[in-house]
This record gives structure tokens, C-alpha cells and sequence, in this order.
């Protein structure tokens, strides 16, 4: 058993893998501006209660817009390459729901390497509402398999979840700052043991332990 706490290697090359690869610089501020807006633009429809006239009139102009936009489309599986507070490279799927660069849908959840880990920050809105003021389960259990398949990705190499399993220990509040943890615990060949958390107010409301199989670099 080899219990890794220095990132063992340069991340691979997803263009090995036949992905397609953008530097995060490479995406306009334009694009950057426009996916934070159409996120909180879904919140907003999500719980508008403008006049019938006033949503007609947005339902024309967002189908409009959708149609100019549905314009040379990325190919599936793009990943942006970023350089992280450290100097070392990093990839990350541009679409990935929990913090893909041009989803409008993700909160968006950005990692960075700590002591021991990688922590973000991300507060939440309605789009991950469940219960009435808090977040969704399978959200919370979103952001702790990014955290601690990141951190698999960063000290290890890239894997997939095998297992995940989280502890709901308190409600996880919308509209409030949110610590998110992951760190790998040991590893054991292909297998990553990973553990993680989310934190509001400073207190523990969920906790994750989980299982990623490395994938096999291509030679
Ligand atoms: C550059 C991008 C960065 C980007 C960084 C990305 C961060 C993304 C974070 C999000 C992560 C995701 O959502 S991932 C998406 C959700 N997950 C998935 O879709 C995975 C679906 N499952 C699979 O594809 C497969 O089951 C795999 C790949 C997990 C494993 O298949 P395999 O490769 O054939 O390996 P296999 O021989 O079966 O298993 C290897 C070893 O692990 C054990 N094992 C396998 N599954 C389990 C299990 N559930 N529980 C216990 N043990 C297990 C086996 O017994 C074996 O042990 P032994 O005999 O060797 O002892």
C-alpha cells in the first residue's frame, strides 16, 4: 500500500486519449460573462413571477438566442487545460456540471490544492434546490465526488467513481458559503480511497467516503 500526499506525477495528457484540449485562457470573456448569465437566468425563471405578456416575450427572445448560439458546437469530452495557483496543469471536462468552465449550470465549484487536499468554495442557489432553503442530496453528493475525484485526478491520475458514499449529517443551506473538501487517503494499485466534506457555518453537514479506479494511460 503506497499512501501518496505529493502529487505523484504531471497530470496525462487528455490529447492521448483523443480529447480535444482548450487552454482556459482561450475562452472569451464574452463566453465567461454570457454562461454567468444565463446562470442566473435559470434561477430567475425558475422562480419568476413577471406577467404572461413579459414571459411570452422572454420564451421569444431566449428561443432566438438559443438558435443563434447552436453554432459550431464543441466536440463531446473537450477539456480545458488549466494552470493552478501552484504552477502545475490541470484538466477538467469544459461541459462538467459541477465545474465546467461553460456550464451554466454549475455553481460553478473551482478546486484548489491545500495541505493535505483540494478545497473550494461555492454557494448555492435555487437551481439546487431539494427540500424547501436547502440543497438537494444528489447535489451535495455531486459536489463531494468533484472534490474527491479531483483530488484522485491531482495526486494520483484520472479515475472513476466506483463507489460513493455520503453521510447527510445536517441540511445543507442554500444562499450560504459552502467548504468543500477531498483528499486522497491511501491507495492501493488502480484503487483510490478518498474522503471528503462540505461545511457551512463552519460545521459538518456531509461527509463522503469513495472508491476511484484509475484509468489506464495510454503508452
Ligand atoms: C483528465 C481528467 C481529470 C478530471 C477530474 C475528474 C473529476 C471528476 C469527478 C467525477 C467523477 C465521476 O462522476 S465518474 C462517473 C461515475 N462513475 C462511473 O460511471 C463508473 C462506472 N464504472 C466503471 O466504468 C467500472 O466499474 C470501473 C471503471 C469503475 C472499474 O472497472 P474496471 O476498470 O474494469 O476495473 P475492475 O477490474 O472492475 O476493478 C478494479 C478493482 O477495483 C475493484 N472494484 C471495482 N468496483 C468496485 C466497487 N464498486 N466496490 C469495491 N471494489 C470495486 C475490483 O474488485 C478490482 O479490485 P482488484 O481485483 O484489483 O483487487
Amino acid at each position: 500500500m503506497t499512501v501518496h500526499t505529493q502529487p505523484v506525477a504531471e497530470a496525462p495528457d487528455p490529447r492521448s486519449f483523443g480529447l480535444p484540449v482548450v487552454e482556459d485562457g482561450s475562452i472569451p470573456a464574452e463566453l465567461r460573462s454570457l454562461v454567468s448569465r444565463v446562470h442566473d437566468l435559470i434561477d430567475v425563471v425558475a422562480n419568476t413571477g413577471a406577467d404572461r405578456e413579459t414571459l411570452a416575450e422572454a420564451a421569444a427572445v431566449v428561443e432566438d438566442l438559443t438558435g443563434r448560439l447552436d453554432v459550431d458546437r464543441r466536440q463531446i469530452g473537450t477539456m480545458v487545460e488549466r494552470t493552478m495557483s501552484d504552477g502545475t496543469t490541470e484538466y477538467g471536462t469544459i461541459t462538467n456540471i459541477v465545474s465546467g468552465d461553460t456550464s451554466p449550470v454549475a455553481p460553478p465549484l473551482f478546486l484548489e490544492r491545500v495541505p493535505g487536499g483540494l478545497r473550494g468554495e461555492v454557494t448555492l442557489n435555487t437551481i439546487y434546490q431539494g427540500p424547501p432553503g436547502l440543497a438537494h442530496g444528489g447535489w451535495v453528493a455531486a459536489l463531494l465526488d468533484q472534490a474527491v475525484g479531483s483530488a484522485s485526478a491531482v495526486e494520483t491520475s484520472p479515475g472513476l467513481t466506483a463507489k460513493l458514499e455520503v453521510n447527510y449529517r445536517r441540511p445543507t443551506p442554500l444562499f450560504t458559503p459552502l467548504e468543500v473538501i477531498g483528499r486522497v487517503d491511501r491507495t492501493e494499485g488502480r484503487k483510490v480511497f478518498v474522503s471528503g466534506e462540505i461545511r457551512a457555518h463552519g460545521e459538518v453537514t456531509a461527509e463522503a467516503t469513495a472508491l476511484m479506479i484509475r484509468v489506464q494511460i495510454p503508452e
